[in-house]
């Protein structure tokens, strides 16, 4: 796991910008897996910019979705469907054909959450999953204890992410869905570049039990220790636990250029 340390969340948004740009450039096509939240804003930001100036071409990409809400119509402005939409597949200039997820409305929840793992597949796997961190440790909505060879599935939030996503429902927490469906962590391993990105002291213990603790269900982003190419970009906020910090900062200050992240 390599860990790059950044001085605020814009730069972290313009250096993973960077590297999903170097990756259309080897691979038009790719299928880039995309996070909600607020933390991943800025690397969205700084690819549109990008992509509006001409510096890389997007118009191939392909987007999915990691996780959704149950129960909420797929036109609610609040389903992951409409975020990424509005977030992601349109500031970069694509259409929804360039775009896959889980339905959040089908009667059958776990035949449409076997159909999303098996459309993931074909599509040829994920090149680059884009994740961000509940304050829980979660990956996706891989709550605490979720296996980690679970599948795409469906989950119950915790109390502590319904209250930290009331914020996008009018801070009304009775609106927060409890149920959803989230790629497994066994399912978000099989990409074959995972980059989480955690900003703000907020973050800062999930950060330290994701990159220093055991490998744990506990804590769900430990997984990525499994993975052999997982970039963890954080800013000095939420590396403040690191113990390694200044070991985390000269291997990045070292680092080949040409390695890119
Ligand atoms: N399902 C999403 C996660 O994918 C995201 O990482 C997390 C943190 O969100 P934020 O970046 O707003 O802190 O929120 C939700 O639970």
């Amino acid at each position: 796991m390599e860990v790059v340390i950044v001085p605020d969340a814009t730069a972290g948004g313009e250096l993973i910008a960077d590297a999903i740009a170097a990756l259309l450039r080897r691979k038009p096509d790719a299928l880039l897996g995309v996070a909600t939240g607020s933390t991943p804003l800025p690397v969205y930001e700084a690819l549109a910019t990008q992509v509006r100036s001409g510096a890389v071409d997007a118009s191939r990409a392909r987007i999915c979705q990691l996780d959704e809400y149950v129960g909420l119509p797929a036109d609610h402005p609040e389903s992951y469907r409409s975020v990424v939409l509005r977030q992601v597949v349109e500031p970069l200039g694509l259409t929804e054909g360039a775009f896959m997820g889980p339905d959040g409305t089908a009667e059958d929840v776990q035949a449409a959450c076997e159909a999303y793992d098996r459309a993931l597949a074909e599509a040829g796997g994920v090149d680059l999953q884009l994740l961000g961190i509940g304050t829980d440790g979660h990956i996706g909505f891989n709550e605490p204890c979720s296996s980690l060879a679970s599948r795409t599935r469906i989950k119950t939030l915790t109390e502590q992410t319904r209250v930290d996503n009331a914020r996008f429902f009018e801070g009304d927490i009775d609106q927060v869905p409890h149920h959803v469906i989230t790629q497994g962590i066994g399912t978000i391993l099989e990409a074959r570049h995972l980059v989480l990105l955690a900003t703000g002291a907020g973050k800062a213990d999930a950060v330290a039990q994701t990159v220093e603790g055991p490998v744990s269900a506990l804590v769900p982003a430990s997984a990525l220790q499994l993975h052999p190419h997982a970039t963890v970009v954080v800013d000095e906020a939420a590396a403040s636990k690191l113990k390694l910090a200044d070991y985390f900062r000269h291997t990045y200050a070292n680092k080949p250029a040409w390695q890119g992240l």
